[in-house]
């Protein structure tokens, strides 16, 4: 977000800066206003600014290009062509992501945490994407209890989802829970109202949300219907989102795992623009549908094996490897199973990455956690043995462009440890988190008017006419 300097100046009349301590912060925010700003008063005050700082890049940098697009990359899946704007974060195939410019460790560090807590609150990333400033503890307090007051959802959502055949996967569960939600989007309404084009953002940020604060509920009935048992409890107004989404899952009463939960929400949120969930919530946003139905989309993009299902794919495979070699299998008993696996004509789940070209500080995060609250478990350990020994197999076989793990290969280990052993549901828990960096975009989207997207596609008889002639 770049305010210019008097723009800045005087928001600053009302707000402390952002430089100063957060607990410094958090103190002055309670003895100058009784009641924190909310993140609905605070985005509606950006708006003008990021209208103002578009239209200078615009202005000044609209003609320039970026270079040129390639035939290998209209076959290649588009790789690396510079084709979106998306403002939550951004990701360095070296360094991994930022969100809003701040690494995870950052984050870890700067943003608020629940009483006693030690990770982050996904609320304030939330906060964080959105505005692309640092909350203070009593606005993501606010957060939360607003979510909470949300959470409910209509009954005819619980009926379909109690419908549900338990052989039916929970990310088609999921995703078609999430798709009914746009009975009640308020963007919708609007539209048939004939809202004018500068409020979309309004409904947009409602509808999101929404979307945001029912999750849980969706996420935890699915959950106790294919594999708990026993009523799911209330929402608790007073908690966090993260201990909601535990004891929804029935994980309440185990603090590690509503931490685990906080860290994951945060760093499964947002990967940039162009990752299939994200662009196609983004995509499907573009024609104005409503949060629920671009989310709804974004799910079932995140449900493929190259995509978000990795998580499950990765601990099918370990639980195939331990099978085949063992517990305590020997580093060429390991080797020979990733040959296998690539000789099989498959690809190694939680490696590789379409960017990143280095270990995924999502997969690092998740293994201090893991050194911390696990650092003895024989899963984790057989997780630290492959990830010395698949890069140079990879780098052997020669194909893939990064050797190294991604956030995959680590998430569905700690859920284990904890008992959410159903790995089916893992990504799940990861789309919970990707509404975060979907809906931030969406309602930005529709602040900043963003088009339909409508890229050119061409025939490879096409490609061939017109290239004949060209060296
Ligand atoms: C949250 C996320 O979405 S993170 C990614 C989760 N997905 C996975 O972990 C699945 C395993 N990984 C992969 O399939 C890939 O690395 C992807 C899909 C993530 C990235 O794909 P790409 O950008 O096409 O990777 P890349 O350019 O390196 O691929 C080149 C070749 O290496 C292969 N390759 C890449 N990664 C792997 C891997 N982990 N195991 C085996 N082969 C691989 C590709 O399949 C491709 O083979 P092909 O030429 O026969 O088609
Ligand atoms: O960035 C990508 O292509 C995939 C990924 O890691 C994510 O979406 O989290």
């Amino acid at each position: 977000m770049r305010a210019t300097a008097p723009a800045r100046a005087a928001l600053f009349k009302t707000r402390p800066p952002l430089n100063i301590s957060r607990a410094a912060f958090a103190l002055g925010a309670r003895s100058y206003a009784s009641k924190p700003q909310t993140l609905k008063e605070r985005f509606a005050e950006l708006i003008p600014l990021e209208h103002e700082n578009v239209k200078a890049i615009r202005k000044e940098h609209g003609h320039k290009a970026f270079g040129p697009v390639t035939v290998d990359q209209v076959y290649g899946g588009m790789r690396g062509l510079p084709a979106l704007l998306w403002d939550g974060s951004v990701l360095d195939a070296e360094e991994g992501i930022r969100f809003r410019g701040k690494t995870i460790p950052e984050c870890q560090e700067l943003l608020p945490k629940a009483p006693g807590g030690s990770e982050p609150l996904p609320e304030g990333l939330f906060w964080l994407l959105l505005t692309g400033e640092v909350p203070t503890v009593e606005q993501v307090q606010a957060l939360s209890a607003d979510w909470a007051a949300r959470a409910a959802l209509p009954s005819f959502v619980e009926e379909l989802i109690d419908a549900c055949p338990s052989t039916l996967h929970p990310m088609s569960q999921f995703s078609i829970a999430v798709t009914a939600l746009n009975h009640d989007s308020a963007f919708a309404k609007a539209y048939q109202d004939g809202v004018h084009k500068k409020e979309y953002w309004e409904p947009t940020f409602e509808d999101s949300m929404d979307l945001i604060a029912k999750l849980p509920n969706i996420a935890g009935r699915i959950y106790r219907n294919l594999f708990g048992s026993g009523k799911l409890p209330a929402i608790d107004p007073t908690k966090d989102y993260s201990y909601n989404l535990s004891n929804l899952l029935g994980f309440g009463d185990n603090q590690a795992f509503v931490e685990l939960m906080r860290l994951y929400i945060t760093i499964h949120s947002d990967h940039e623009g162009g990752n299939v969930s994200a662009h196609t919530g983004k995509l499907v946003g573009s024609a104005l549908s409503d949060p629920f139905l671009a989310f709804g989309a974004s799910l079932n993009g995140l449900a493929g094996p190259l995509h978000g299902l990795a998580n499950q794919e990765v601990l099918i495979w370990l639980q195939r490897m331990i099978k085949q070699v063992g517990e305590n299998p020997s580093d060429d008993a390991v080797k020979e199973y990733i040959w296998s696996t690539l000789k099989g004509g498959q690809v190694v789940p939680g490696y590789g990455h379409a960017v990143l070209r280095k270990t995924d500080p999502r997969y690092t995060a998740q293994r201090e956690f893991a050194l911390k609250h696990l650092p003895n478990d024989p899963l984790f350990k057989l997780v630290g043995q492959i990830y010395k020994l698949v890069p140079d197999i990879l780098l052997a076989a020669g194909k893939a462009k990064n050797p190294w793990p991604n956030v995959d290969a680590h998430s569905g280990v700690l859920l284990t440890y904890y008992g959410l052993d159903q790995m089916k549901f893992y990504t799940v828990l990861f789309g919970v988190s990707r509404a975060f960096g979907v809906a931030a975009q969406l309602i930005w989207d529709r602040a900043l008017g963003a088009p339909l997207e409508r890229p050119k596609s061409y025939s490879s008889e096409h490609l061939k006419k017109m290239f004949a002639n060209r060296s």
